[in-house]
């Protein structure tokens, strides 16, 4: 395991945060740790990183006990939380150079960085001119240029759009599969780590309510197809009669859990040769509040 905790925990004041988490993160994962706002990923993330003291339990990364190794292990840690630390008046090579500088880096390391996260293009413009996914990309450059072995990214993915999400999640793929590295990533939304993600852990008011591998994740996760119609009573009747399990009806719509597109192609067919008018039909993927909700009723 890269990273293991045990028992891990902590407090503000009274105020409980993180509560004996057991955290398992593999080799060559991406590890998404998914939670709500304030489930206490941040303050979790920052105690891998010693910036938090460990309240109480035990941190080991590479097999090594955090506090009595730190500086053995943060050499080979790098991370991103909230913004990046950019100068907006310097360009995104002069960034690189200068932090390249700083950690006694050669310099070419820098170029092949920019290639790295797709910035060659942009390298001599002022990274005040960069949109918000060409920032994080260029942190995430910086994160990496001392060749850390585990890349540790608190909600990279904020506040980007569509693309800049695709290109955070290829690059985060290649470093895994190309480059060796393990990433550790924390985000509040289920269907962007599920693209994405080799393992998961889930919390939520600091606890641990699943950790696996993400087939394990979508055995519980299982998606529904949702079916609109001008009557769902029928609807639900009619399709109960031929074998499918109805998961919900309401006045409007009703559910059934999805296993294939075939599957809702018969299932249109069906309803239209019986009278029932089909208005949508499509797969809804469930999101993290309803997978809490199938969670606490799987265990
Ligand atoms: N410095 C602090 N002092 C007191 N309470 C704090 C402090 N930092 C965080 N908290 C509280 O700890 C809890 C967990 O916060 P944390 O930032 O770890 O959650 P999070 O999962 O990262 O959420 P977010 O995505 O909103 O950052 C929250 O209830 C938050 O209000």
């Amino acid at each position: 395991m890269v990273i293991r905790t045990e028992g891990l925990s902590y407090s503000f004041g009274s105020q409980q945060v993180v509560k004996s988490l057991s955290l398992q993160v593999p080799q060559g994962s991406i590890y998404g740790f998914l939670g709500p706002n304030g489930a206490g990923k941040t303050t979790t993330i920052k105690m891998l990183l010693n910036l938090l003291k460990t309240g109480e339990g035990s941190i080991f990364v590479f097999d090594k006990e955090l506090q009595t190794n730190r500086i053995a292990i943060l050499k080979e840690i790098g991370s991103l939380i909230e913004q990046p630390a950019i100068y907006a008046h310097m360009s995104g090579r002069e960034n690189l150079l200068n932090r390249a500088m700083l950690l006694g880096v050669n310099d070419a390391r820098v170029d092949e960085m920019l290639a790295l996260v797709k910035l060659s293009n942009a390298a001599h413009k002022k990274t005040g001119q960069y949109s918000l996914g060409m920032k994080q990309r260029l942190g995430i450059a910086l994160a990496l240029l001392s060749d850390p072995k585990l890349l540790i990214l608190d909600e990279p993915t904020n506040g980007l759009d569509p693309n800049g999400i695709i290109e955070i999640r290829e690059l985060l793929v290649r470093l895994t599969r190309e480059h060796d590295k393990t990433v550790f990533i924390s985000s509040h939304l289920l269907a962007e780590i599920e693209r994405m993600a080799t393992h998961v852990g889930i919390i939520n008011h600091g606890e641990m309510l699943f950790q696996g591998s993400i087939d394990d994740l979508q055995a519980i996760s299982q998606p529904l197809v949702y079916i609109e119609t001008d009557n769902t009573v029928d609807a639900a009747n009619l399709l109960t009669r031929n074998g499918y399990e109805v998961a919900d009806v309401n006045n409007d719509s009703l559910t059934v859990p999805f296993t294939s597109k075939k599957q809702m192609g018969v299932i249109n067919g069906l309803l239209n040769q019986n009278g029932v008018t089909v208005f949508a039909i499509n797969k809804q993927q469930k999101d993290l509040e309803n997978l809490f909700l199938s969670i606490t009723k799987s265990n």
